[in-house]
């Protein structure tokens, strides 16, 4: 059952539009990657979903209904501004939004114990936020989007600026909370990131989602493309009609490495036109990567919806 629907959301500020009929859907236990240039509009859907901010048009819905206010205190949200007290202790601040969400007073320090704890920061229980580094508040932050146990995660950039080890331990907690059926909707610049991690992944430009869909589905293109290793005179495709070069990158081992994309076939002409101009060191299919997709979909100006 799908958990979470976007609607034809809609927003602007002033005569700005901000949104423009976005629409996508995060199903129970799915992790989905929301990604756009700065300015798309993820952060404005983002408060749409939390209630902080009305839509001029459009529909959030839980299981299919309008997400209530109920529904709406049982989304941990993380704030592209980050929403913690500097002068506030960290077990105090995380104790505090854990009652404030409804955990008895018991139920709310043994919250804060286990995410403090899963999220490496159990030593910092008692430091003033603000002693804290960045990486640690950021730590802190979702922390406080956890500790009251939420049925929907919606985390805003919760990746920028983490160490390495931080983005692993960011990302087994959501992997582990998106086990546990809840609906994990994050954005996020770090594609790589994003590809690793992620079930679906929805693109927003100027407003309007121009993607949405497995990665994998989104790398499904009519045209095959292959990746080959080897030619170093740029002309060698040239027999070949209906093939053309994508990208080429020079190299000083073993020749340069092309991605081709063809109309149709096995790839095998393409190898021969390639073994004709020299040797080939490496050949095979090559599947676009999120970063591929992306600079794609955000540069073709009348891409679908
Ligand atoms: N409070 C506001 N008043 C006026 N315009 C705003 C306001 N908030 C956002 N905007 C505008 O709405 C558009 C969408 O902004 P939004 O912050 O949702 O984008 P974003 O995708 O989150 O960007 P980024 O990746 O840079 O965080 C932008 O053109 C932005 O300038």
């Amino acid at each position: 059952m799908t958990a979470l629907e976007l609607e034809n959301l809609t927003k602007s500020y002033g005569d700005r539009k901000a949104l423009d009929g976005a629409t996508f859907t995060v199903g129970a236990g799915e992790i989905f990657g929301f990604v756009g240039s700065n300015g798309a509009g993820k952060t404005t859907t983002m408060r749409i979903v939390l209630g902080v901010l009305a839509a001029d048009d459009g529909q959030v819905r839980r299981d299919g209904r309008p997400l209530s206010l109920d529904d709406r205190r049982r989304i941990g949200y993380m704030p592209e501004e980050r929403g913690l007290y500097p002068r506030m202790r960290v077990g105090d601040q995380l104790d505090y939004l854990a009652r404030l969400h409804g955990l008895t007073p018991a139920a709310a320090r043994t919250a804060t114990t286990r995410w403090a704890e899963t999220l490496g920061v159990a030593e910092r229980l008692g430091d003033e936020v603000q002693k804290l580094s960045l990486g640690n508040q950021q730590r802190v932050q979702l922390a406080a989007a956890l500790v009251h146990d939420p049925e929907i995660l919606v985390l805003d950039e919760p990746f920028s600026g983490l160490d390495p080890v931080a983005v692993d331990v960011m990302s087994q907690v959501l992997r582990e909370r998106a086990d546990a059926g809840v609906p994990v909707v994050f954005s996020s610049h770090q594609l790589d990131l994003v590809e690793r991690l992620c079930d679906r992944v929805g693109i927003i430009k100027s407003g309007r989602m121009v993607a949405t869909g497995a990665i994998d589905e989104l790398r499904t293109t009519d045209r095959p493309r292959w990746e080959v290793t080897g030619p170093t005179d740029p002309r060698w495709l040239a027999p070949l009609s209906g093939a053309r070069v994508l990208s080429r990158v020079p190299s000083t081992g073993d020749g340069d490495r092309y991605v081709v994309e063809t109309t149709d076939g096995d790839g095998q002409d393409v190898l021969r036109a390639a073994l004709a101009a020299g040797p080939v060191h490496a050949f095979g299919p090559s599947r676009p990567s999120l970063t591929d997709l992306f600079r794609h979909v955000v540069t073709t100006e009348e891409a679908g919806q």
